[in-house]
């Protein structure tokens, strides 16, 4: 891809029109210089015992934290879609979310619910919980971090419906800002019958309010 560089536009400016692939690189060492530049500013001494290693350690943290970023669903999938004559719901639910969020990168600690109605595919369950783990590895908004579990599923399947509910809670809302301990965030994506049919809605609804009978 040739990218044209026009003079009015910033460095920022240039940056945050590229997508995350694209975007240059930086070097580990850069990034560590970076985290013992914040440590200095926090009035620390990087040099102590204690955080002599911790640049080196937060880069390899929020690196795993944004692994998702080098994931594809076709890699994640292996092929698990599977023809099947099925046309009832499926749902996976509790599905542990830890998702980052992009305003302070701070944790969203939360839980997916899944649910689709086959349209003559079905996927293997446990790629729904590695398609919430591939987006949740970034750096995030919950609601957009629920609409690309649903539009993924969708794109996948073509199913008659997919329904995706996330209930979290920010850190960025707890230990600072607002700091609101209790508060949590619902975010729903609902499509095709989810979305049109009330009944339908509902029952996905009541299913993930109900507890399992084995537990
Ligand atoms: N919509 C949405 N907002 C989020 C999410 N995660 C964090 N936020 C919010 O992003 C907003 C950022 O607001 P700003 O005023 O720019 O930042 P701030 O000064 O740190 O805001 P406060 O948290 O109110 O102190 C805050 O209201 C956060 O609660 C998310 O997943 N979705
Ligand atoms: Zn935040």
């Amino acid at each position: 891809m040739t990218l044209s560089i026009r003079p009015e536009l910033t460095a920022a400016d240039v940056i945050s029109s590229l997508s995350h692939q694209q975007q240059p690189t930086v070097t580990e060492a850069e990034m560590m210089q970076a985290v013992r530049t914040l440590l200095i500013g926090l009035g620390e001494n990087p040099d102590r015992e204690g955080l002599k290693d911790t640049p080196k350690r937060v880069v390899k943290a929020l690196k795993f934290l944004t692994n998702g970023y080098d994931q594809s669903v076709d890699e994640l999938l292996n092929g698990a879609v599977f023809t099947e004559d099925a046309n009832e719901m499926v749902l996976v639910r509790d599905i542990d979310i830890f998702s980052s969020c992009e305003h302070h990168i701070l944790p969203i600690i939360g839980r997916a619910h899944v649910a689709y109605i086959p349209n003559g595919k079905v996927i293997g369950l446990s790629k729904i919980a590695r398609i919430c783990e591939m987006y949740a590895r970034r750096l995030q908004v919950q609601e957009r971090l629920t609409l690309q579990i649903a539009n993924a599923l969708q794109g996948l399947l073509k199913p008659q419906g997919v329904a995706v509910v996330i209930e979290a809670t920010h850190m960025c809302m707890v230990m600072r800002g607002v700091q609101k301990p209790g508060s949590w965030t619902v975010t729903s994506a609902m499509r095709g019958v989810f979305s049109e049919d009330a009944r339908t809605r509902e029952e996905f609804m009541n299913l993930i309010r109900h507890s399992a009978n084995f537990k």
